[in-house]
């Protein structure tokens, strides 16, 4: 049985995955962290992590870049190997899970999906098969409640575009502060938020005459828990430290 702790366990994410670990027959949820603990008829739900008292194989993260700290200090002195689902995390907190990766397996990906993580490829073939001649523009929706922007996603498919370009792009955000032409080397991302939008992502990119468009819409919750799952089963197999991606996945599945 895979033993698995689930941080931020009474979120949207959280409950999904709860449900997809419920209904894997390999695995067994020990106990979930959230800001607000409280028992809960199924796991124990600890306040932080560092109040749990028990051992796992593995811990799935989708909760608020705060949790970061508490997590890593965690996954490190307990070597827990921690799924990082979370989006939002400073340069800074990107360098500590470099660091704490040194000494635990950790997996971080602003996507979980099998299908965006095929979109990240396609988009980095795609940049290098149309070089300087297109210009690159990232168009993100998502929920009235995201916290985040741009996505995690929309920065994944930014840098993928930069590694297929013969250049290296600036990221653009803000339009409105921006008074002049579009420049050739940049790379454009733009957020909607509104509704209960899953996530869709759109990497166009345009040329003269021509417009070739890229886009995933995610339709429900459960692609981003069953790749996380899938992402954890990964890294209790791994064994070693090391910070893993989609990219070590996918290159397993494709
Ligand atoms: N990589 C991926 O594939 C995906 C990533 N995400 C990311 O996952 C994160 C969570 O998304 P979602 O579930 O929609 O958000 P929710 O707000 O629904 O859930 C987050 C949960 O984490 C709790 N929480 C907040 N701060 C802390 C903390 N410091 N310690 C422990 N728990 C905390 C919240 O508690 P409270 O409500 O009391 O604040 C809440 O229960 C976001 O960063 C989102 O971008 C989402 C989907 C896919
Ligand atoms: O907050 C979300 O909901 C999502 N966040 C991730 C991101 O920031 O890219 C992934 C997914 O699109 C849903």
């Amino acid at each position: 049985m895979l033993k698995v702790l689930i941080s931020g366990c009474n979120g949207h994410m959280g409950r999904v995955v709860a449900q997809v670990c419920r209904e894997a027959p390999d695995v067994e949820i020990t106990a979930g962290f959230d800001l607000l603990g409280a028992e809960n008829e199924e796991f124990p739900v600890f306040s932080s992590p560092a109040e749990f008292p028990g051992q796992a194989d593995v811990l799935i993260d989708f909760s608020s870049p705060a949790a970061l700290p508490g997590l890593l200090e965690f996954g490190t002195a307990r070597r827990i190997p921690l799924v990082l689902a979370t989006t939002g995390y400073s340069e800074e907190q990107l360098a500590a899970v470099d660091t704490a990766a040194l000494t635990v397996p950790i997996f971080r990906s602003g996507n979980m999906s099998l299908g965006v993580n095929v979109l990240t490829a396609l988009v980095e073939k795609a940049a290098a098969a149309l070089g300087d001649g297109f210009d690159v523009e990232i168009v993100e929706r998502h929920h009235n409640r995201k916290v985040d922007a741009p996505s995690g996603t929309a920065l994944m498919l930014a840098q993928a575009a930069a590694e297929g370009l013969p250049y290296s792009p600036e990221y653009v955000y803000d339009r409105q502060s921006v008074r002049r032409p579009r420049d050739k080397r940049e790379i454009g991302i733009s957020s909607v938020r509104g509704g209960n939008i899953v996530g869709d992502h759109e990497v166009i990119f345009a040329g003269r005459d021509e417009v070739i468009e890229l886009k995933h819409s995610a339709m429900s919750r459960e692609v981003f828990a069953s790749g996380a799952l899938r992402a954890a089963r990964f890294l209790s197999r791994a064994g070693v430290p090391g910070l893993y991606s989609m990219k070590d996945l996918v290159s397993q599945i494709i």
